[in-house]
């Protein structure tokens, strides 16, 4: 029988082979990675501590620092006792049970979801599991990855195993090429704009089509980050070429013999030809314009020349109910250009878009003039490897010179539980992934962009269409 990718990957680490992969079917399933941070660890461990529990497979657990910390120092006590504390703890907890961490100033520190794949921990085919709901960033890998709740980190930490109810499957295509100044972060909000915030609740999503096909890697985990903010329980895009020369060389990837054992395992990581998607949704690439939210939800988003909506707009009356409440806190009037909104903060980083990658489109715009009066517009690379790469290419000095500020990496104003907090009123041009009321500061609105779109929103001082910018400025 055909099967999907994600049933594929379902039977390969079911551990009762007898178990079934129909929707709705409970099984024990194997965790091949473990990821965790200093948010949701502590609890599991004192959980643990309290059976007199160890980790059962301390190898296949790897540790990072990344919401809690300053991106203007690397000391563990800038942002206060509370957070030292937390990060303290992963430390120590790290240390007792064997596990690897990469913390604050460490070569390989980043935020969660990228130091994975940056190290090649995370391959085609493995299921992936982290205290954190972007986990679904890995399913760019074609592996199965999911966000747990802190008792079910506890559950990982003791058995490497976890209870799972198989997902819905969706497949969503993206056909033909992107069009120029369209990116990863535009396709993924048009697509939830698309499908609606909770469009795929209770979907494991797989990505296909030529536009997805043609992605690089880290455009690809760009994709799947947002999973998640369709409500989807994963994101899968199949592996290929691309994927096996972004893992080829890294430092947990396989190596000699078991590499090319692995490519030929992988290769078959594919939905069949005729399988069977519980739901299916297409877009035309073409069709994908730089996108920017207006609501409290990614999915209230909106072409940039596409002017705000009224919540007459909305035939479902919840859709119109949640669109007076967002147009109320985000301060908008139906009818509105993005292009006369001013923006006084801007934010270029997160897990969803710290790319080296996402570095250099903006720093292409960023060298196009300077950061408008006003605005505070801050750039903060993903991971240490991006940052040192952003460095070796100058564009930390464009930024500067342009009047951004540049940082250390980590989650950062992506939800503030650091000291990178917006005030209340202060309207943000951001590239991260959320924009639910107070996301990034009390009383703070926040519109979810491209890195190109933040750069241009700040140098206008209000949201611009990136495609007006000269394109040759990236040379
Ligand atoms: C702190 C953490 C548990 C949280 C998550 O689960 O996603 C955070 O990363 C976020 O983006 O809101
Ligand atoms: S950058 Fe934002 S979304 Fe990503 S893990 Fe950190 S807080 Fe969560």
């Amino acid at each position: 029988m055909a099967t999907t990718l994600y049933d594929k990957i379902w039977q390969d680490h079911v551990i009762d082979k007898n178990t079934s992969s129909a929707v709705g079917s409970e099984g024990l399933i194997y965790i091949d990675r473990h990821l965790i941070h200093e948010v949701t660890s502590p609890q599991a461990f004192a959980g643990l501590d309290d059976k007199n529990r160890k980790v059962r497979c301390p190898q296949r657990t790897f540790a990072t620092m990344d919401h809690s910390i300053s991106t203007r120092s690397l000391a563990i006590d800038a942002c206060g006792p509370t957070n030292k504390l937390q990060l303290q703890t992963l430390a120590d907890n790290c240390e007792k049970h064997g596990i690897s961490l990469f913390p604050v100033g460490h070569q390989k520190q980043g935020i969660v979801h990228v130091m994975g794949p940056e190290l090649g921990l995370i391959q085609p085919g493995m299921t992936v599991v982290c205290g954190d709901s972007h986990t679904a960033t890995h399913g760019a890998f074609g592996s199965l990855a999911f966000g747990i709740g802190t008792s079910q980190v506890e559950h990982v930490f003791a058995s490497q195993t976890l209870k799972q109810t198989k997902a819905k499957s969706m497949l969503v295509k993206v056909n033909g090429p992107l069009p120029i100044g369209i990116t990863a972060k535009d396709i993924i909000l048009a697509i939830i704009g698309k499908i609606g915030h909770a469009g795929a609740t209770g979907f494991v999503i797989e990505y296909s089509g030529e536009a997805i096909s043609a992605l690089s890697m880290e455009e690809r985990m760009t994709v799947c980050n947002m999973s998640i903010e369709a409500g989807a329980k994963a994101g899968l895009i199949a592996p290929d070429q691309t994927t096996f020369d972004y893992l080829e060389g890294r430092e947990f990837a396989p190596k000699g013999d078991d590499w090319q054992e692995a490519v030929t395992y992988w290769k078959g990581l594919v939905s069949d030809e005729g399988a069977i998607f519980d739901s299916v949704v297409e877009l035309n690439a073409a069709d994908i314009t730089p996108q920017v939210t207006w609501g409290t939800n990614p999915g209230q988003v909106i072409g940039v020349n596409t002017p705000v909506p009224a919540a007459t707009d909305f035939s479902d009356p919840i859709d119109q109910d949640s669109a007076v409440k967002a147009l109320k806190y985000m301060d908008l009037t139906p009818g509105q250009k993005l292009s006369e909104l001013s923006v006084n903060n801007v934010f270029i980083g997160s897990c969803t878009n710290g790319r080296i990658e996402d570095m250099r489109a903006a720093a292409a715009i960023a060298k196009q003039g300077k950061v408008a009066n006003g605005v505070t517009a801050i750039v903060v690379p993903y991971s240490v490897a991006v940052k040192q790469q952003a460095e070796a290419e100058q564009l930390d000095k464009i930024f500067i010179e342009a009047g951004f500020e540049w940082r250390l990496p980590g989650c950062s104003m992506c939800l503030g539980m650091n000291d990178d907090i917006l005030q209340n009123g202060d309207r943000c041009a951001s590239t991260s992934n959320r924009n639910f009321e107070g996301r990034q500061g009390r009383g703070a609105r926040t519109h979810l962009v491209s890195p190109a779109m933040a750069a241009a929103a700040a140098l206008a001082g209000h949201f611009a269409d990136v495609r007006d910018y000269q394109p040759n400025a990236q040379d």
